[in-house]
């Protein structure tokens, strides 16, 4: 049997997979396959790819067995054990959206340390409990196994403390309400990746815009977060997918005090009806406000660029200029007309693209006279295999 190392990121209606092989000497893993279970209680799907990019399954599943995270876990190992039943999973990596204001580092999994964070998953409503679910399925499936989590907010603990207070009294940031910024694997691994095809530019001043379903953008200084859009919740900052973004919270208390609406209604509209489907009124998938002639499209599209052009032009005078800027993320990696537009206001900070490389979603995509511009495709899958083999006792030379 071969070592393996299987990571698991865990959220609101799908469950994404990847098997990594490792080995005890000082290689990086090396990805075995990847893939998902989507559409969970509604119209779940599989769908999976060897580690080369060849498809090796795509099926709709059975809705009334698929209702919740641990069948959907299931359909994934049975798929692994048959089509690799010479991979022995040695260690399991979860993506954990919240950890608090402590956790600076990924964790192995104990029951103390699993309590505490069952009390962040109320900071999370999105993506907690479907992480937490994801452990607690994936723990009964491999008992003896270390389970290791790996938060999307431990890149951004060095923030200095202005990036990371509310203007509240003081007590509140000592009881833990601050911003914690979220998105970190991803920019861990934008972050790792510049360095290697940008290191003249890498440890300068950055700026990376994570654009998916969740949306955040951060400025990123000698490779450290400085500051993120993202604050208390993954609520705060950019409109996305179904979420709202910014907001003035005198809106909140409104809604609550004058219109009555209760704080499971209030919670829905931000987390659920607002962002990109609530400007629409037809979908939160990029790919389909793209294609539609409906106005409302293309102004929900318009409204996202212009919040992430004035988060550029903050996050810029808050790390003193910018040496490059880069957009990864389902939309940021693929949507050239998102960058276009983005960047179109953005020549007085020195960006230009190149119209064909940008169209082509190359990695690269500044005009030669530009301050450099990347689309990098994120892997938050390989950061949680590389820090998990090490905490499994793995050697991993990139983590
Ligand atoms: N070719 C494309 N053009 C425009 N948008 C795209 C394209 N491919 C994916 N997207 C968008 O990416 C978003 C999903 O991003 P992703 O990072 O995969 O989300 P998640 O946070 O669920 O991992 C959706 O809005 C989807 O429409
Ligand atoms: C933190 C967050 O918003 O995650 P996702 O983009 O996966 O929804
Ligand atoms: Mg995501």
């Amino acid at each position: 049997m071969r070592s393996s190392v299987l990571v698991l990121n865990a959220g609101s209606s799908s469950i994404k997979f990847a098997l990594y092989a490792v080995a005890h000497v000082t290689i990086d893993a090396v990805e075995i396959c990847r893939g998902k279970v989507t559409g969970i209680g509604t119209t779940p799907a599989f769908d999976a790819e060897s580690g080369d990019g060849q498809g090796l399954s795509h099926r709709p599943l059975d809705p009334s067995g698929i209702s919740d995270h641990a069948s959907a876990l299931a359909v994934i190992l049975d798929f692994l054990h048959e089509a690799f039943p010479d991979q022995k999973v040695d260690a399991v990596g979860h993506r954990v959206v919240h950890g608090g204001p402590h956790h600076f580092q990924p964790l192995l999994l104990t029951e103390a340390n699993e309590a505490e964070l069952d009390l962040c998953a109320a900071l999370a409503p999105l993506h907690a409990p479907h992480n937490m679910a994801g452990i607690r399925a994936a723990q009964a499936a491999f008992p003896a196994v270390p389970q290791i989590a790996c938060f999307d907010t431990a890149f951004h603990r060095h923030h200095p403390w202005v990036s990371d207070t509310f203007a509240l009294p003081r007590n509140y940031f000592d009881e833990g309400v601050r911003r914690y910024g979220f998105h970190g694997l991803s920019y861990e691994y934008v972050s790792q990746k510049l360095r290697e095809i940008a290191p003249d530019v890498a440890q300068g001043r950055v700026i990376v815009g994570h654009l998916g379903a969740g949306a955040s953008i951060c400025g990123i200084r000698e490779g450290r977060s400085v500051c993120s859009s993202m604050g208390f919740t993954a609520l705060d900052g950019l409109p996305m997918g179904t979420r709202c973004g910014q907001i003035d919270p005198g809106v909140l208390l409104y809604l609550l005090g004058e219109k009555g609406m209760s704080v499971e209604e209030v919670t829905d509209l931000l987390y659920n009806k607002s962002g990109l489907l609530g400007l629409s009124g037809i979908s939160s998938d990029m790919r389909t406000l793209e294609k539609s002639d409906d106005p409302r499209a293309r102004e929900a599209i318009d409204y996202f660029a212009h919040r992430i052009r004035r988060e550029i032009g903050a996050l810029a005078a808050v790390i003193g200029g910018v040496d490059a800027l880069v957009f990864t993320g389902g939309i940021g990696e693929n949507s050239p007309l998102l960058r276009e537009i983005v960047c179109q206001e953005l020549g007085w900070l020195g960006f230009a693209l190149d119209e064909e490389k940008n169209a082509a979603n190359e990695i690269e995509i500044a005009a030669p006279s530009s301050v450099r511009c990347f689309a990098i495709p994120t892997n938050e899958e390989i950061v949680i295999a590389r820090h998990t083999a090490r905490l499994a006792g793995y050697a991993s030379s990139a983590a």
